[in-house]
């Protein structure tokens, strides 16, 4: 794997627009290799063809010519010759068209393949990355552009890259033609070329690097367009009346973006312009002197005509390519993107063997947190300091305290989202890194504050919660109950068939709470898990269905471990174990009543929100 420093660097060679071709044609071989041969066999006889019909069109002028002759002499007819060439120019013809037609067909099959195996290659690396890569802004931009243009950035560049090869073949056959002329026109030729392309080249680069690195800028546009045209942000914006603010900021950042492109664009173009200006002087001058030559009779006029249609032509062909290589660095941009995202090292960095347990040493020891801290990567301080903590089977625990103090960070570290950065977690008196994930996971049911709501219908966003049973009806109704939904699902036209979510049509929006509930059957749902975290997910209903839930929830779960997060205390006290957090750390830990002994801040906030009750 590449050290991400390295496929930062930005490579200054000008020859740096192929910096990606190697490696798009690699994925297109390995999309279809059959596709990959056909596509370039059709290059290469598209290449050839134009100066085989450049010296067909001599043969027939110089056939012509010598028809006309020979009836002069002889006043008898015979141009079958001359006829035959131009049937063979006809044939040519047809297999241009025939190239042309197949190269264009096989690139549109390509693109589907090609997207398809580019967005599933993103994808399968997406399961494979950890939260805290998700959570890095230039982390998940460059996951959103890799997806963007999937199906047609990596098959534009091998078709640049291609079409650069077929200009090159084309202008060599030309070159070999010309050479018969005059090698030395063919030196004045690419001499006369080379200032634009090497120009071409060095503003492609330019442009590439100042796309890089006015990145940030082009992200901030983005988000603050999702802002206006959003349907989940634009009732806010409306609202409080940003629209015009926040118009403003877009079109500052584009002001900034304009003005360095603009200067960039004039410039390529004015030294594309000068430098062309060179080439045309030479080509023309050439032109001259071929038509020097066939007047003084130094070669035929058949061979002036095929001269004429090879600089014509090449002409084309060279402009061709300038285009091409101009229009590599956004495609390069694209690939960059793409491979330091696939590139990205994974989740497990830690140094230590991985074992893969199914169960630990001591069962019924339940879970162990041992002097944990933890520091989210790049922050100052830490999110969590030297937590002990010890939950055992049957068992419940609340976690209290202000907004920030770490609890969700704690519920993020023990479902492994997160390592400690010091002091390790134990299940079953293993530690969790050493625990097979799947093992794991199908142990923990949690349902964190901003749980998904899938836009699925009712029953599978309940089978969501096990993986093996997500489509079983029985266990959806069943699960339901627990959570307290059945009553208003039953309430739904088509019950559990009931499309949710606005995205797709019939679809039906819940409220707050019924989409807690659902969250709630979610959790019920995960039979074999005995580790069962609700992360504040009846934060919309009011107190008395919140407590009402939690003492069932308990119930349920009787032989299980529960941990509840809540700023609710009339739930919060029917817990067995409380703990009281501030600033990472556990400031007070006990039960309701000897909480409220200890006069400390767990009483302070319980009094306080009880007075409020009253
Ligand atoms: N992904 C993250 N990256 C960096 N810092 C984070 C991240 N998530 C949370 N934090 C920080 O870690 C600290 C603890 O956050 P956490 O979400 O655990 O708090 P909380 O107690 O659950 O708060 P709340 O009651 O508001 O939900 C906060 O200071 C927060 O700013």
């Amino acid at each position: 794997m590449r050290p991400k420093s390295r496929s930062h660097t930005v490579d200054k060679n000008m020859l740096g627009v192929f910096r990606y071709s190697r490696r798009a044609i690699t994925l297109v071989w390995q999309t279809s290799p059959s596709l990959t041969i056909g596509i370039a066999l059709a290059t290469l006889i598209s290449g050839l063809l134009p100066a085989a019909m450049a010296y067909v069109g001599q043969l027939i002028v110089d056939a012509v010519v010598a028809a006309m002759q020979h009836y002069e002499d002889s006043k008898t007819l015979d141009y079958r010759t001359a006829l035959n060439y131009v049937v063979l120019e006809g044939i040519l013809v047809i297999a241009t068209a025939a190239a042309q037609r197949s190269l264009a067909a096989q690139q549109a099959i390509l693109r589907l393949l090609l997207g398809q195996k580019v967005n599933t290659m993103i994808l399968e690396k997406a399961q494979t990355l950890s939260l805290a890569h998700f959570e890095d802004s230039e982390f998940y931009d460059k996951l959103i552009r890799a997806r963007r243009d999937a199906s047609s950035r990596p098959l534009a560049l091998v078709n640049k890259t291609f079409g650069l090869l077929q200009n090159a073949i084309t202008l060599t056959s030309f070159a070999i033609l010309l050479w018969k002329f005059s090698p030395w026109v063919l030196v004045l030729l690419v001499a006369g070329a080379l200032p634009s392309f090497i120009a071409e080249a060095k503003f492609s680069g330019d442009a590439f690097r100042m796309s890089r690195w006015r990145s940030p800028e082009f992200r901030h546009q983005n988000y603050v367009e999702t802002l206006l045209a959003r349907e989940d942000h634009i009732k806010e914006v409306r609202l409080y009346q940003l629209g015009q603010r926040f118009l403003q900021r877009y079109r500052n950042i584009f002001t900034t973006i304009f003005n360095e492109t603009k200067r960039l664009i004039l410039r390529r173009e004015s030294w594309g312009f000068a430098l062309g200006i060179i080439g045309t002087l030479v080509f023309y001058g050439a032109y001259g002197w071929i038509v020097t030559d066939t007047v003084i009779g130094a070669i035929t006029l058949g061979q002036m005509t095929m001269y004429l249609i090879l600089f014509k032509q090449g002409q084309s062909a060279v402009s061709a390519s300038l285009t091409s290589i101009s229009g590599m660095y956004e495609d390069n941009l694209y690939l960059s993107n793409l491979y330091e995202y696939l590139e990205q090292p994974t989740a497990n960095t830690s140094p230590l063997p991985q074992k893969n347990s199914t169960q630990g040493p001591q069962p019924n020891d339940g879970i162990r947190f041992e002097g944990v801290t933890f520091h989210y990567p790049d922050a100052a301080k830490p999110a969590l300091s030297n937590i002990n903590l010890h939950i055992t089977p049957g068992q419940s625990l609340a976690i209290v305290g202000e907004n920030g103090s770490g609890k969700t960070t704690l519920i993020k570290l023990l479902t492994r989202l997160y390592e400690p950065s010091e002091g390790r977690i134990l299940l079953d008196g293993l530690d969790l890194k050493n625990w097979d994930e799947t093992a794991l996971l199908t142990r923990i049911g949690v349902i964190f504050q901003d749980f998904v709501r899938y836009q699925f219908i009712v029953g599978e966003n309940i089978g969501a919660g096990d993986d093996s049973r997500f489509d079983d009806e029985e266990g959806w109704k069943h699960a339901a109950q627990l959570g307290k939904a059945s009553d208003f699902i039953g309430e739904l036209e088509q019950g559990y068939q009931t499309q949710l979510g606005r995205w797709f049509k019939g679809g039906q929006e819940l409220s707050g709470g019924q989409w807690q509930k659902i969250a709630l059957a979610r959790a019920f749902m995960r039979q074999d898990a005995d580790i069962l975290v609700l992360d504040e997910p009846t934060a919309a209903m009011d107190a008395q269905a919140e407590a009402t839930i939690f003492q069932h929830f308990q119930e349920h779960t009787k032989d299980k471990m529960a941990i509840l997060i809540s700023h609710r205390f009339s739930t919060v006290r029917l817990a067995h174990e409380i703990i009281v957090m501030e600033h990472g750390e556990i400031k007070e830990r006990g039960t309701h009543e000897s909480l409220l002994k200890q006069q400390g801040q767990y009483a302070h906030l319980f009094t306080l929100q009880a007075k409020g009750y009253r």
